[in-house]
């Protein structure tokens, strides 16, 4: 793969390496993890991506000034400094012509841009979110303060040139942080969410709410869970971590019933949502943290064949591991994008007598070094763990 700033820029580590490779590094380093750990797993061949280019769902770019005028992109590797480019291969083509776009109107209307340093400015970043089956787009500009002078102006020009466009908000971030998006958002065009299909539900997702960011991949992820989870007409489910509800929701014809917990109530929200307009009728999502909720459950004496986890980057915590052992489901589902995270957690639920002898991984990130990994944890008797399972 050609990319004139693929050196600088700090989106794609792996640009040249053909998918064979890549796919063969993903899987030795996390075979490499697994023996780190004392883990005896299998680790399957990694499932990879027929669309390996413009497949990112969500882009996020920053924008500087070169001489007096104005450009956007991603940031360089390790840094804030903002690489030009207006025609990423990773991003789908109809962001690229937006985020072209929203540069000439920003440039034009002369909207001050945000600056770190001297913490002064209003334009810190604009992120897109595409959806890939219904060509919706949302727009979301992050600016430092409330007040946002051209933002009719911008609204109307976009949306005008792209009819894509479904929904345009502003979030404010004030704070001194590299976190993009802040609790306040701004409605200015639409109803603040997109809707996407995903195996073969309708998913609507608002702007601070997670979604998969390969959505073709993200299919592939759950037909695995559904696989792995090999689900029977009396069980029950408890999703945590569970976003907009889409692992649960995609589950729910195959359990008697679903819950989802996640942190977020803007995802709670949209969870809701997406299971009234699916005709979803055994699913309730519930905003907590997971760990207190399993807690709470543990409490009400509350039964789950099956709890699901797919934390974010950091993995979980050894009270959350606590929590759900302690619920004493048949299987634990983990599904996880950082394997270095999962395997210190899957040695923590080891010592909790569940265990797994098999981890698939599925390429939700072709170019970038990342891999998403699932298995599936059942409980084994303590005895046996050690010759049968693991080797020390
Ligand atoms: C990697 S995403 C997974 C979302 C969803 N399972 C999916 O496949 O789209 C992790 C989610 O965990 C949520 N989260 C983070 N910490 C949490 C916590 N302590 N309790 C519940 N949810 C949490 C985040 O808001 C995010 O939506």
């Amino acid at each position: 793969m050609k990319c004139k700033v693929g050196k600088i820029c700090g989106g794609c580590a792996y640009l040249s390496k053909s998918m064979e490779e890549q796919a063969s590094i993903k899987k030795a380093q996390v075979e490499e993890l697994a023996q780190r750990n004392h883990l005896k797993l299998r680790v399957g061949d990694v499932l990879t991506a027929k669309n390996t280019t413009h497949y990112r769902n969500k882009v996020i770019v920053g924008f500087a000034k070169n001489k007096g005028k104005v450009y956007s992109g991603l940031y360089a590797a390790k840094s804030h400094r903002v690489v030009a480019c207006q025609n990423c291969m990773m991003h789908p083509d109809i962001v690229n012509k937006i985020i072209v776009k929203i540069e000439e109107l920003v440039s034009s209307m002369k909207i001050e841009l945000y600056n770190e340093k001297t913490r002064t400015g209003l334009l810190r970043h604009v992120l897109i979110r595409y959806a890939h089956k219904t060509d919706e787009v949302m727009v979301v500009f992050v600016t430092s303060k409330k007040m946002f002078p051209s933002r009719r102006n911008l609204v109307n020009a976009l949306v005008k040139e792209f009819k894509e466009i479904k929904t345009i908000v502003q979030n404010v971030n004030p704070r001194n942080t590299s976190i993009v998006q802040q609790d306040e958002t701004i409605l200015l065009y639409g109803d603040g969410m997109i809707t996407d299909e995903l195996c073969s539900l309708k998913i609507s997702f608002s702007n601070r709410s997670f979604y998969q960011i390969h959505s073709e991949q993200c299919e592939v992820l759950y037909d695995m869970a559904r696989k792995m989870c090999d689900l029977t007409k009396t069980d029950t489910v408890l999703d945590t971590y569970c976003g907009v509800g889409t692992i649960g929701l995609t589950l729910a014809s195959s359990c008697k019933n679903v819950t989802g917990v996640e942190i977020n109530p803007e995802a709670i929200e949209n969870a809701k949502l997406n299971a009234k307009q699916n005709n979803i009728k055994n699913a309730k999502f519930i905003s907590m943290d997971s760990t207190r909720y399993m807690m709470e459950a543990k409490k009400f004496r509350n039964h789950y064949d099956v709890i699901i986890l797919d934390p974010p980057r950091a993995g979980t915590t050894k009270d959350f591991i606590e929590a759900s052992t302690s619920l004493q489901p048949k299987k634990i589902l983990y599904i996880s994008c950082d394997p270095k995270t999962m395997m210190r957690d899957l040695v923590m639920f080891r010592q909790k007598g569940y265990m797994t002898n098999k981890i698939e991984l599925v390429d939700m990130f072709p170019f970038t070094e990342h891999i998403e990994s699932i298995c599936v944890l059942t409980k084994r008797e303590i005895g046996n763990v050690n010759k049968k399972n693991y080797k020390r």
